[in-house]
C-alpha cells in the first residue's frame, strides 16, 4: 500500500494539532482512504528549541528541503504572517503540490491569487482552518450551500477575544490576565494585537466574503474595531439588562450588490443565538436563500480544533472534492431585503465615532454608567427623537440582523 505523503510548515500550536490528530486517527484515515498519511518533513524557524518529534520526520529550517521531497502530495501550512508565507504557498502550488492552509492573515490577501493558481495547476488549495477554528464554515458554504445565495453573514470569528470578554465578564478578569490566559491556552496570534485590535477576525470575514458572495469589498469600506476598549465594569453592567457584549463581524450584501458590514463589539440581547456563545467558542449565521438562518457554533480556536479543521479538509482535498476553485459567480442584483429593525448607532468619542448595533424600538431610558444608557420598548418615533435630539448619535444603516424572538427589544447607547 503506498502512502500518501505530506509536510507541515511550522511545529507551533496548530502545527503540533495537525501531527497528533493524524497520528491518533492514523486507522481511520487509512480507512477512508485506502492509504497510510506519512508526515515526511516538518519546516519550523527555531532549530534550537526542544522538540517531541517522531525521529523519522525530517526536521528543517529551509523551504527547498521540503520542495525537495520525492512524491510530495499535500503541505500543511501553519506559520506566520504573509511572508514567507505566499511564497511558500505559491512555490508549493507551481510544483503541483496540494496546500492546506491555517494562515488567515496570508489568505486573507493572497487567497484570491493563490486560487486561481491552484485551479490554474490542477491541485487544491484548502482553508477551512483559516475562519473559525474547528467550524466547518468554509466546507458548509463551499459544499453544502451551493443552490443557495448567501445574503449576509455575522459571526463570532476571533476566540481570543470571546474568551477575554467571557472571562471579563464572569470572573471580574482583567483585561491583561484573561488576555494572558489566551495566550497560555493557544488560542492567541504570536502578536496578539491581531485578535484585541480586531484584524484577525477583519481577515476571517474577507475569507468569508470570497467564500459566500464569490468576492471581498474594498478593505477600507470595511469598519474594524476590536475590544480594549470595553471594561469588566460595562460588560457586567450591561448583564444586568440581559444584554452582552460580543465582538461580531457582519457581511451584507445591499440592493447595488455592493458588499458593506464590520468587526465591532456589539450588544446582543439573550434572545440572540450569540448571546450563551462563551469562551473560546465562535459561532457564525449565515442567510441563504432557501434555507433561511443558519447558525453554526464551535470551538474557534486551540491545538486540537484548529487540528480538527485541517486534517477534514485534507480529507475532503484527498477525496476530490476541492477540485474546483470554488469561486463562484456573483449573480443575482435583487437582493434588497426588508429591514429587520436593527440600526448601527454611532456614538461620538474623542473626535471619532464609535458603533454598536442595537435594535431599533427604544422606550425608558436607564442610566447603566457615567454616559452610558440603555433604552427599552420604544418606537419608532422614539429612535428618531433619540437621533434628532443628541447630535453624537448617528443611526449610519439598517442590518438584516437576527430578529429577536420577543417583542420586547433593547437598545444600548451613549450619550
Ligand atoms: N492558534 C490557533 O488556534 C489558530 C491559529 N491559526 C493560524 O495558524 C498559524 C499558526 O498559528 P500557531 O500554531 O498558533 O502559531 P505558533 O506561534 O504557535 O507557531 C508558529 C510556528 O511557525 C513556525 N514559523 C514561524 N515563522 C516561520 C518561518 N518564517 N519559517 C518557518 N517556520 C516558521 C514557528 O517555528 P518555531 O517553532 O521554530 O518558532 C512555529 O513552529 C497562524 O497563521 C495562525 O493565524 C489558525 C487557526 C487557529
Ligand atoms: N487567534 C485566533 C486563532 C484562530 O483563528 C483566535 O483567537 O480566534
Amino acid at each position: 500500500m503506498s502512502a500518501i505523503n505530506v509536510a507541515l510548515l511550522g511545529f507551533g500550536t496548530v502545527g503540533q494539532g495537525v501531527c497528533e490528530a493524524i497520528d491518533t486517527h492514523q486507522e481511520r484515515l487509512k480507512e477512508v482512504l485506502g492509504k497510510e498519511v506519512k508526515i515526511r518533513a516538518i519546516l519550523i524557524k527555531d532549530p534550537s528549541k526542544q522538540r517531541e518529534i517522531d525521529p523519522s520526520i525530517r526536521i528543517t529550517t529551509d523551504f527547498k528541503d521540503i520542495l525537495d521531497i520525492p512524491d510530495l502530495h499535500v503541505i500543511f501550512e501553519a506559520i506566520v504572517g504573509e511572508e514567507p508565507t505566499y511564497t511558500y504557498v505559491t512555490q508549493a502550488i507551481e510544483k503541483g503540490i496540494h496546500v492546506i492552509t491555517a494562515n488567515k492573515a496570508m489568505f486573507a490577501k493572497y487567497g484570491p491569487e493563490l486560487l486561481k493558481k491552484a485551479s490554474h495547476n490542477g491541485v487544491s488549495l484548502g482553508f477551512e482552518a483559516t475562519t473559525a477554528g474547528g467550524i466547518p464554515v468554509i466546507g458548509t458554504i463551499r459544499q453544502l450551500l451551493k443552490v443557495n445565495e448567501i445574503k449576509s453573514i455575522q459571526g463570532i470569528l476571533n476566540g481570543t477575544s470571546n474568551f477575554i470578554l467571557s472571562q471579563m465578564r464572569k470572573k471580574g478578569l482583567s483585561f491583561e490576565t484573561a488576555l494572558k490566559q489566551a495566550q497560555e491556552k493557544g488560542y492567541a496570534e504570536a502578536d496578539p494585537t491581531n485578535d484585541i485590535e480586531g484584524y484577525d477576525a477583519f481577515y476571517k470575514l474577507l475569507i468569508l466574503s470570497q467564500t459566500a458572495f464569490g468576492r471581498q469589498p474594498d478593505w477600507k469600506d470595511i469598519r474594524q474595531k476590536g475590544i480594549t476598549h470595553l471594561t469588566a465594569e460595562w460588560l457586567q453592567a450591561a448583564e444586568s439588562f440581559r444584554l452582552r457584549f460580543k465582538h461580531v463581524g457582519s457581511l451584507e450584501r445591499d440592493g447595488f450588490n455592493r458588499i458593506k458590514g464590520g468587526v465591532e463589539p456589539i450588544l446582543v440581547h439573550d434572545t440572540h443565538p450569540f448571546y450563551g456563545v462563551e469562551d473560546v467558542e465562535n459561532a457564525i449565521s449565515l442567510k441563504g436563500s432557501l434555507v433561511g438562518r443558519v447558525t453554526l457554533l464551535g470551538p474557534g480556536a486551540g491545538k486540537y480544533p484548529t487540528g480538527s479543521a485541517m486534517v477534514e479538509d485534507f480529507l475532503s482535498l484527498i477525496e476530490g472534492k476541492y477540485t474546483v476553485s470554488p469561486e463562484k459567480t456573483v449573480t443575482s442584483e435583487d437582493i434588497q431585503e426588508e429591514s429587520m429593525g436593527q440600526w448601527v448607532l454611532r456614538f461620538k468619542e474623542k473626535e471619532e465615532y464609535q458603533s454598536w448595533i442595537t435594535p431599533f424600538t427604544l422606550k425608558d431610558r436607564i442610566q447603566l454608567g457615567d454616559d452610558l444608557y440603555v433604552f427599552v420598548e420604544g418606537r419608532q418615533e422614539e429612535l428618531d427623537y433619540l437621533l434628532q435630539s443628541h447630535e453624537h448619535i448617528q443611526a449610519v444603516s439598517i442590518l438584516d440582523e437576527i430578529p429577536l424572538e420577543n417583542e420586547v427589544k433593547e437598545g444600548l447607547a451613549v450619550s
